[in-house]
């Protein structure tokens, strides 16, 4: 019988990433593991190459060393569209909702990766994708329910607040039932009572199987929501461990912490 750990859901892993541009090392040998059933933060100053390893996992940029994995399998011939299809599904640092669209359709575009007639049968009136089109609808009100969306299924996303507009990305993001979502600086633009709502319902997401990761900037946020921590500075992992690990670091302190979480 398998044991607890090897009966768990894919890890992600980052093994000795490194990414250049031109002369410019932007992530040095970085080595990581993000886990399923828990928020991981990556964290750091400025530059220190967040977005950048982001892109590495998704695929929009090509590290020309190491090695990035989901469940043992590697990702390195995968172009982005394949990694979105092997669920990856990440939401972007502005707020990039198609306007449109209402916030249902929205949503139902997240889904459309499961879809076995392609995109364009959920929103073109063809024949063969009106059942499809249907189960679509049915999953994406279900996911709006869930992070208590409903009310706004049937605007289009330009009058609601940014706060709203942020769940609604990531209501789509969930919507395509990834193993693994990527979300960077979620929290940007939002009040605090915005963010709180939003680490209520990014903590509600966690469930066995999924592996979130969080690039943000707000450390109550981070604080609060993660299970552990990866600090980038300068394209180096500098640390890795627990909420209350990390801020006792000395390293990260010097860095990072010791101006921005007073
Ligand atoms: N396409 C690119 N071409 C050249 N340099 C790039 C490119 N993408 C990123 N960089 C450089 O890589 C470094 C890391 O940038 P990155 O955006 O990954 O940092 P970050 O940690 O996400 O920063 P922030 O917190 O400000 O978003 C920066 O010096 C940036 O200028």
């Amino acid at each position: 019988m398998l044991d607890a750990v090897t009966a768990t859901a894919a890890e992600l892993t980052v093994e000795a990433v490194s990414l250049s541009f031109g002369g410019h090392r932007v992530l040095k040998e970085v080595s990581m593991d993000f886990r399923p059933g828990q928020v991981t933060g990556l964290i750091g100053p400025n530059g220190a190459g967040k977005t950048s390893l982001f892109n590495c996992l998704t695929g929009l940029y090509r590290p020309q060393q190491g090695r990035i994995a989901l469940g043992g399998q590697s990702l390195e011939r995968m172009p982005p569209a394949r990694r979105a299809r092997a669920g990856l599904s990440r939401s972007f640092q502005h707020v990039a909702l198609c306007p449109e669209l209402d916030v249902l359709e929205n949503v139902m575009f997240g889904r459309a990766r499961l879809g076995r007639s392609g995109w364009a049968d959920a929103f073109l009136p063809l024949p063969g994708g009106r059942a499809e089109r249907a189960e679509a609808r049915a999953a994406a009100m279900d996911v709006l329910r869930r992070l208590d969306l409903a009310a706004f299924s049937d605007v289009t996303p330009a009058g609601l607040p940014p706060g709203t507009q942020r769940l609604v990305e990531i209501a789509r993001a969930i919507a395509s039932r990834p193993r693994v979502l990527l979300l960077d600086e979620p929290a940007a633009g939002l009040n605090p009572a915005e963010t709180r709502q939003l680490t209520a319902v990014l903590r509600g997401l966690v469930s066995p199987e999924l592996i979130i990761v969080v690039v943000e900037h707000d450390m109550d946020l981070i604080m609060q929501l993660c299970d552990r921590i990866h600090v980038l500075n300068f394209g180096q992992r500098i640390a890795s461990g627990t909420p209350a690990e990390i801020r006792a670091d000395p390293e990260v302190i010097r860095v990072y912490l010791g101006d921005s979480d007073d």
